[in-house]
């Protein structure tokens, strides 16, 4: 098979070789006696070779390569752990899945095609320039050393200024999207001339450096051909002398003069590809260190079992983010969460009750200490498992493009409409969703933009439930619910006995009926408890509610 392959595109690279020896074949007959059988098979090798010259089939196998290092590449980033995320810039992932993967692609394919069909046909334009006239030949290659240097030149140049200019367009498309998705804080604060200036300022620079490089190409372009017409010069004055000593004729000068603009493309391609992979060699480098990554959080575990309880807790652990390695955010936390109870987080801003949501789901692998569900490591469970049975509604809820429906049901393959509708009725999000226009099939726009932020609330609630997760999560939710959302998602999570439920909530007003009531606080557990006992405690809860009121944040005290 591979032998096949070889001769096929041995074939396909040097067909058009023999094009210009063919048309000083076809020159010369016409300018002898005219032989019509003479006349037709030169007409016929000159038509197989153009046949054989379609190399450019190729281009689709790029295509498709590009296609599967993106695939695979946005999978190998979809695996890694959320840190890895944290520490590395969305620009750079953006640029690895389009930049470095094209690159990659048109190397593999397109650059090793043409280097080789050009490398070919090079050898063999020369072999056959030799039989048409030896002398003129090395005439002709005495140009070559001049133009790969040319050429080499005009290559850094010209692909130093195309990447800062690459650059640039990327600064000021930043410029434009952060207006266009900000642009109610531009209007409200008058700064659209502001806006209009930034963008106008990074289109200038990209102008100026577009100007630049087209200069360079035109300079190039002047040399290149200068360097073109002397050489012709030289070849017509030789190739006339030769003729006339008989030492060629007038079909092979013809032949000749057209091999030797080929030669001169042929060289100018390698260069200029040599180059180009070279860069390329970087760009792979690069796609290939994710592709290879392990996310060091393993999603390895393959615990499933029939049974689960849900009872979790947190034994002694120590945690600092990856991003600020020498910040350590937990301190000897331990906890325990009951099933069928409910837990309630409460504490100071930025004490640590999200980063135990977040371990908890996995985000990240604490340093020391572990957290157990129903006595196993949280490690050893299946990674689908794990996230279909502990569920999460977070502070801001992230929808993505697509239907209502398409949202509750998000990662469950199959889920019915009866099962969607329910979930939806106990986020109290079944009555506003059956009044849109096309109720469950509704598009909620890109980030769930043309939904309130209420409404995108109750949905991902929605979404949560319809898992029926053993362990429920949610992170200060009832900030952007109205009472009776509210009082209706209490409800329906009451209806869930066997449950473990944790909630984080500043409004405190809404955990007083807590089994347990937990105050988080420089990373620790400081206090825990019932509403009652914290408060007979007269203790940092109390004082925590004491401090709400004053501040007025806990009307319903
Ligand atoms: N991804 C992160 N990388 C680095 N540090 C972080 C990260 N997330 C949170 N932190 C820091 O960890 C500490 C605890 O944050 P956390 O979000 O757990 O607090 P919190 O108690 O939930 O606060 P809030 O009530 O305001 O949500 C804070 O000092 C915060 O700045």
């Amino acid at each position: 098979m591979s032998l096949f392959i070889g001769t096929c595109c041995v074939c396909l690279f040097s067909g058009e070789m023999f094009i210009p020896y063919y048309t000083g074949r076809v020159i010369d007959i016409l300018g002898s006696q005219y032989q019509p059988n003479e006349f037709m098979s030169a007409l016929l090798f000159m038509e197989i070779s153009l046949t054989f010259s379609l190399g450019g089939l190729l281009l689709c196998a790029i295509s498709a390569y590009t296609c599967r290092i993106k695939v695979k590449l946005f999978g190998a980033l979809t695996k890694q752990e959320i840190g890895f995320f944290e520490t590395i810039k969305t620009g750079e992932i953006t640029s690895r899945l389009s930049r470095d993967t094209n690159l990659m692609g048109r190397t593999v394919c397109l650059n090793v095609n043409v280097l080789l069909r050009t490398f070919i046909k090079t050898l063999g334009m020369i072999s056959l320039m030799m039989n048409l006239s030896w002398k003129l030949t090395f005439l002709v290659l005495m140009e070559t050393p001049i133009t790969g240097l040319i050429q080499n030149i005009y290559d850094t140049h010209y692909q130093r200024l195309s990447l800062a200019m690459q650059d640039s367009m990327a600064l000021a498309n930043e410029a434009a999207n952060e207006a266009v998705s900000g642009i109610r804080v531009v209007r409200s604060f008058n700064t659209e001339k502001q806006e209009s200036r930034r963008y106008d300022d990074r289109l200038m620079d990209t102008h100026i450096l577009k100007t630049r490089r087209d200069t360079v190409r035109a300079v190039y372009l002047l040399g290149r051909r200068l360097t073109g017409l002397a050489m012709q010069v030289f070849m017509l004055y030789y190739g006339r002398l030769f003729i006339r000593s008989g030492q060629m004729t007038t079909g092979n000068l013809v032949s000749f003069i057209l091999y030797q603009s080929n030669l001169g493309q042929s060289i100018r391609t390698l260069t200029y590809i040599f180059g180009d992979m070279l860069n390329s060699v970087g760009a792979a480098g690069k796609v290939f260190e994710y592709l290879d990554r392990k996310p060091n959080v393993s999603t390895e575990g393959k615990l499933q079992p029939d049974q689960l309880t849900g009872h979790i807790s947190f034994r002694h652990l120590n945690f600092a983010y990856p991003a600020c390695p020498n910040k350590t955010v937990l301190q000897d936390f331990s906890l325990e969460l009951k099933s069928g109870q409910m837990t309630a987080l409460v504490g100071p801003s930025g004490e640590g009750k999200s980063t135990c949501v977040s371990l908890l789901q996995r985000f990240y692998e604490p340093q020391d200490g572990e957290i157990l569900m129903d006595s196993e490591p949280l490690k050893s469970y299946d990674h689908r498992f794990l996230h279909k049975k502990i569920a999460v509604v977070n502070q801001e809820p992230v929808l993505f493009s697509g239907s209502i429906r398409d949202n509750i049901a998000y990662g469950l393959a199959d889920c019915s409409l009866d099962e969607i509708q329910e979930a939806a009725r106990k986020a109290n999000a079944h009555d506003f969703i059956e009044q849109l226009e096309k109720g469950y099939d509704t598009e909620v726009g890109e980030g769930g933009g043309q939904l309130s932020k209420s409404e995108r609330q109750r949905i991902a609630i929605a979404r949560a439930l319809v898992r029926q997760p053993q362990v429920l999560i949610l992170d200060e939710i009832t900030s952007s619910l109205d009472t009776e959302s509210e009082n209706k998602v209490q409800q329906a999570l009451a209806s869930c006995p066997n449950q473990t439920l944790l909630v984080i909530a500043h409004r405190l007003k809404t955990i007083e009926k807590a089994d347990q009531i937990v105050v988080v606080s420089g990373g620790r557990v400081q206090e825990r408890g019932t509403h009652q006992e914290l408060m007979d405690r007269k203790g940092s809860y109390y004082k925590l509610r004491e401090k709400l009121f004053t501040e007025g944040n806990s009307p319903q005290r």
